[in-house]
């Protein structure tokens, strides 16, 4: 594995005008897929973009594979790609060949054809740009920023607006990716995606990074979690409740309904089975609730991922 990030960034303030869309932001990616995440207007694509080196911070420092992304464009642009949330192609281009050209641009291009057939865009070869579907163009965006075989991909909400099959597609591509070491950078309004996806996930709310982890870490670090299971109702819930670590709680909710809260982990889970035994107790129906990467976004950001 690199040990050095893949970006780095410090401080990094954005301004348009007198709206100030990235505010001090501090973001290190290593290797891997990393998913940037934030409600609309968070600074995301600013973000990206400035990694990108078409934007050029206000102040602090942004630096992606080691290089500026600014000042040292020329050594960095052939080892990154892009993927833009729109435009950047010449619309009256066929797909294919708009692929094609992209690819003899770099020394050790992907198979056009396998990668062509791979994201489902075999029908739309000799098609122009401009009359492919919405979903159609953004597989092809997707191609060409990976058809170079980059080091380190940058993917502004890879499938927002795919069909289920283009998505699981796309998700593939993207897992494909990894294993072969390249890196990617990642924004997503999907939950799901950046579960599936991410190594490391990144929140941004207003401009700055307001949590940072592995999708496990950040959920281990949200809310509480919750167990239940049905049983005799009125059972000893005091007793229960000695049996468990300080921090936890347990209630009868309804009669035979019991919900435990707390950090639910292996060792909580046999502590409450063992205890059911000991009191003669079948519990039936035993489920964990884990808090989800959604739950602790709406947690943090206070707002819903989908706006
Ligand atoms: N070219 C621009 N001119 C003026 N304001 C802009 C420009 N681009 C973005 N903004 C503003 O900067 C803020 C951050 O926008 P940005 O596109 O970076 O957010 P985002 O997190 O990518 O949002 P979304 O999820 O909606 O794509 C927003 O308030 C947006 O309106």
């Amino acid at each position: 594995m690199r040990s050095d990030p893949v970006v780095q960034v410090q401080a990094l303030v954005k301004r348009y005008g007198a709206k100030t869309a990235v505010d001090g932001l501090d973001l290190v990616a290593r290797e891997g897929v990393t998913a940037v995440l934030g409600p609309n207007g968070a600074g995301k694509t600013t973000t990206v973009e400035t990694c990108e080196g078409y934007r050029k911070p206000d102040s602090g420092t942004v630096r992606v594979l080691g290089l500026d992304p600014v000042g040292q464009s020329r050594d960095l642009r052939p080892r990154i790609g892009v993927m833009l949330q729109s435009g950047g192609v010449y619309s009256g281009s066929r797909a294919d060949e708009m692929l094609r050209h992209v690819a003899k641009l770099h020394a050790h291009p992907l198979d056009v054809d396998a990668l062509i057939e791979r994201l489902g865009l075999g029908s739309c070869g000799r098609t122009t740009y401009r009359r492919l579907s919405g979903g159609q163009q953004q597989r092809l965006a997707l191609a060409m920023a990976v058809v170079g075989r980059p080091e380190l991909v940058f993917l502004d909400e890879p499938t927002a607006g795919l069909d289920p099959q283009a998505r699981r597609a796309t998700w593939d591509l993207i897992r494909d990716l990894r294993t072969d070491g390249v890196s990617v950078i990642l924004t997503t309004h999907y939950m799901d995606e950046a579960e599936q996806l991410a190594d490391d996930v990144a929140i941004i709310d207003a401009g700055r990074v307001i949590a940072q982890g592995s999708p496990e870490e950040l959920c281990r670090g949200g809310a509480e979690n919750t167990l239940r299971f049905s049983g005799r109702p009125g059972l000893d819930v005091g007793s229960l409740l000695k049996a468990l670590p300080a921090d936890c709680s347990a209630a009868e909710l309804t009669p035979g309904s019991y919900r435990v809260v707390g950090k639910i982990d292996p060792q909580l889970l046999a502590t409450v089975t063992s205890w059911c035994a000991q009191h003669g107790v079948m519990p039936e129906k035993i489920s964990v609730e884990r808090h989800t990467l959604e739950d602790v976004f709406l947690e943090l950001t206070g707002k819903e991922l989908r706006s």
